[in-house]
């Protein structure tokens, strides 16, 4: 991991996400520099994680080596724009986390020129088990990549995608994805819990079959679907569950909720890109 200062503008969940898991990961609390506007959050930040905490962007940009843009996707313009003089002098590896939000359109925001990653991390992150997918242009050279890669790479999986647009489908899938999964635990929760179980009970079963799952579909060589048919015992308890989610269209509804995902992000890029 590179032991230059990386400044995050934005402190919020998914910055702090990254920060934890890259403390945990080894690096210096103190290289970890953040810029917030409230000051209760910026003494949270500090309390939480030890790291240096900026009130205004630019002055955190400034001795940085590289930049996280961490803020919502609907102030990132302003934001960029704040810190443009200050990424011009300094020239930073910059990387954004935002949703939606183009290349193009932050690379001209900071004043153009930018050595410029795109990224769509998770909160997984947190726990070192994040997933990344990041893209560059093509103009971005080869320690840059490596840079942006190192760093997402100490909190987890990463992949590099060759098409802008493919950002979209990852946020879909891994940006959003954790919420998708939460989801799912609360309703198994809720519905054990109907059955008659404890609450705490429900919640730590639920939980365990939740990552036991993930666990095992990461480690075996077999699909989902072929470990998914060896839990499932012809005309037993399993069959009759899955019978039901079929019968609700698990797949459609999962279909429908990735594809408004991508699409809001797409309509996000539109939308605050739309300054030319
Ligand atoms: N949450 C997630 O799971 C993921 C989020 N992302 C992306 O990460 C980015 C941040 O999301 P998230 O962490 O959830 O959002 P949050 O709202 O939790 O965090 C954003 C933070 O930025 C602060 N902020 C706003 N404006 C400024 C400013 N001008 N200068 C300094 N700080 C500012 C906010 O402070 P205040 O509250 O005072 O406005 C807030 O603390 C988004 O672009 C999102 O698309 C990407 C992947 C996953
Ligand atoms: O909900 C959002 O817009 C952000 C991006 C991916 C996860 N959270």
């Amino acid at each position: 991991m590179t032991s230059t200062p990386i400044a995050f503008i934005g402190g919020g969940n998914m910055a702090r996400s990254l920060i934890g898991g890259l403390i945990a990961d080894g690096v210096d609390a103190q290289s970890l520099w953040v810029a917030e506007r409230a000051p209760q959050s910026r003494e949270a930040l500090r309390a939480q994680f030890g790291v240096r905490t900026f009130e205004a962007s630019p002055e955190a940009v400034i001795g940085a080596g590289i930049v996280v843009l961490a803020v919502k996707p609907q102030v990132l313009r302003e934001v960029a724009q704040g810190i443009a003089e200050a990424v011009q002098h300094q020239k930073p590896l910059v990387i954004s986390i935002a949703a939606g939000v183009r290349m193009s359109d932050i690379d001209r925001w900071l004043g153009g020129g930018v050595a410029l990653v795109r990224t769509m991390p998770n909160t997984p992150a947190l726990v070192r088990s994040g997933a990344t997918a990041l893209y560059a242009a093509a103009g971005v050279s080869a320690e840059r990549r490596r840079q942006a890669e190192s760093v997402l790479r100490a909190v987890g999986l990463t992949v590099w995608v060759d098409d802008e647009a493919d950002i979209d489908a990852v946020t879909a899938l891994s940006g959003s994805g954790p919420a998708y999964f939460f989801l799912v635990m609360e309703a198994m929760e809720a519905a054990a819990v109907q059955l008659g179980l404890k609450p705490d009970t429900a919640r730590l079963l639920a939980l365990q079959t939740a990552f036991g799952a993930a666990k095992i579909a990461l480690e075996a060589s077999e699909s989902p679907a072929e470990l998914r048919e060896r839990v499932t015992s012809p005309k037993g308890t399993t069959e009759a569950a899955v019978q039901v989610l079929r019968e609700a269209g698990i797949e459609a509804i999962f279909s429908r909720a990735l594809a408004a995902a991508a699409a809001r992000s797409r309509e996000l890029g539109d939308l605050l890109g739309s300054d030319r």
